[in-house]
Parts: C-alpha cells; structure tokens; sequence
C-alpha cells in the first residue's frame, strides 16, 4: 500500500546549515498495517511523514501509494490519498466554521473546486451518524463553531474528518501529545478503532514508547534520517519500554563510538 524507495532527503545542502534528514529510507507497509515510529528529536520521523503527504519533496528515491508513484505529486492533489492529524488541535479544524462545515469540507478534500453542493438534511443525518462514534456528544452540536471544543474534542474531531474521504494512508504526527492523558488515552482509543473499522494503513510518530508498545501492529525507530529498529507481531508485543530505552542507550553510545572512531 506504502513504498519509500531509497529515500534521501537533506535540506540546505553544501551550506553551513545543511542537514541530513532521512537516509536511504526503504519502507514498505501492507494494506492494514499499523505502524508506531519512535526516535529522538530530530530523528526524521516528521520529514518521513511530509515526503508521504507532497510537503517535502525527497532528492532522490520513490514514493508509491498503491501502486501509484506518487513521488512528484504536488501536495494537494495527494490529499485523497492521505489524511493527516498534527500534534496541534488547532492544525485540522478550521475554528471559525460549524463542526457540519468542517465536515462538509472533510468531504470535498482532493475534490475539484466548482462541485460544492449545500449541506442536506440526508448530509446532516449522515455527519451526525459518524460522529456518534466518538461518543462525544458532538452529533448534537452541528452548529456549533469548532473554536468552541476543547483539544480532545478537536483532535478526535480532526481523526474523523482525516479518514472521512478514507485515504489509502493515514498519518498521525504526534496527535496525543498536547491533549491530557484521559483526553490521550480517549483519542488512542478512538485512534484503533477507526483504524481497524476502515483498514486503514497508518504511520503514527509519538515520543510516548508505552504507546508505542501497545498500539498497532508494528514499530520502527529512526535515529539521524535512518530506520534503525523495525519490529512487528510477536517480537513487538514482547517488547517493554526498557527494552526500547536500551536501544536508544546503545545507539547513542555507539554514535559517539563511531565518532571517536572516525575522529
Ligand atoms: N523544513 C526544514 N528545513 C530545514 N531543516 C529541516 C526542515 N525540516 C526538518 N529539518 C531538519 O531535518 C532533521 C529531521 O527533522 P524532523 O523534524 O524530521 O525530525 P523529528 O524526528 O520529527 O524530530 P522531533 O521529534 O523533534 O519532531 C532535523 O535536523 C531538522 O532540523
């Protein structure tokens, strides 16, 4: 369903502020996959996600969503193809507009311009169908500004209206790390479910190894633009947090190893 080919990407090349984000990145997700990716700041997890969504474009390597090469398409007309929930709350709602407007909009994502219709009353039945699956109440509050939600509530909003058009891919880019651990907790549920009901192949980049451990089917870890753990099924659900904390001691303590070395 995903392939990173080959993936390099380094921004302000030959300059003093030249960085190496990704490395030979080589990825590949089967339909259904559900991938967690962990790794220490500036690791790449975030320039893996963009070159996925059109935001960056690689210097070299391919990029295929289903089967489609997809690596010079512009952004926005990969939007069917993938949805996208950020860390900020604010990021996938538009604040000023009604939660049916947002949706509607949700809808129409990837679509061409001039095919807008009015919001129906079968449209409106619909919307609040969808979202009595968050169990939020919000099927009773269409008209209400989505400014007026708090983070949990918009961030479970935004996951709705990420897989609404469902995507062949849907990437989550810290989406429970500015909410507080019931509102996290009820987001991440909420997260599986929708993965599970739709299929959905998903990439989700958290700094929190426990969900991590405990959510999809498979983990990788990058460190300095390089995937440098991928592990899944039971390797995975045997796997604790110390576990992963080892791994990232032994990384560090071999980068500075084979920098000693190289010195
Ligand atoms: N638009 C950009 N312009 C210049 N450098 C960038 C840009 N985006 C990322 N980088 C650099 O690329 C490297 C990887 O960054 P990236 O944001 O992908 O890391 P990350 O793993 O998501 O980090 P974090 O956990 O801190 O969000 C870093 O050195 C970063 O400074």
């Amino acid at each position: 369903m995903l392939k990173l080919q080959n993936v390099n990407k380094t921004f302000f090349p030959n300059s003093v502020n030249e960085r190496v984000a990704l490395s030979n990145i080589d990825l590949e997700l089967g339909n259904g996959d559900f991938v967690t990716v962990i790794g220490s700041n500036g690791a790449g997890k975030s320039t893996v996600l963009n070159t996925i969504a059109g935001k960056v474009s690689p210097d070299t390597g391919i990029v295929d969503i289903a089967g489609r090469n997809v690596t010079r398409m512009k952004d926005y007309k990969r939007a069917t193809y993938v949805g996208r929930v950020f860390q900020d709350p604010m990021a996938g709602t538009a604040p000023d507009l009604t939660i049916e407007q947002n949706m509607a909009l949700a809808e129409r994502r990837g679509m061409r311009r001039g095919l807008a219709s009015g919001i129906t009353k079968a449209k409106r039945t619909r919307f609040a169908d969808e979202l009595q699956v968050l169990e939020l109440g919000l099927e009773n509050r269409l008209s209400a500004k989505v400014g007026l939600l708090s983070g949990g509530q918009r961030q479970a909003l935004s996951l709705l209206m990420a897989t609404f058009s469902q995507p062949k891919i849907l990437l989550l880019d810290e989406h429970t790390a500015a909410l507080d651990p019931e509102r996290a907790r009820l987001v991440t549920d909420l997260t599986e479910k929708v993965v599970a009901e739709q299929e959905l192949t998903t990439l989700m980049v958290t700094h929190n190894m426990g969900q991590a451990l405990e959510v999809g089917n498979r983990l990788i870890m990058m460190h300095e633009g390089r995937i440098i753990l991928d592990v899944s099924g039971t390797e995975k659900s045997s796997m604790t947090v110390e576990d992963l904390l080892a791994q990232f001691t032994n990384i560090k303590n071999a980068t500075v190893s084979d920098r000693t070395l190289l010195q």
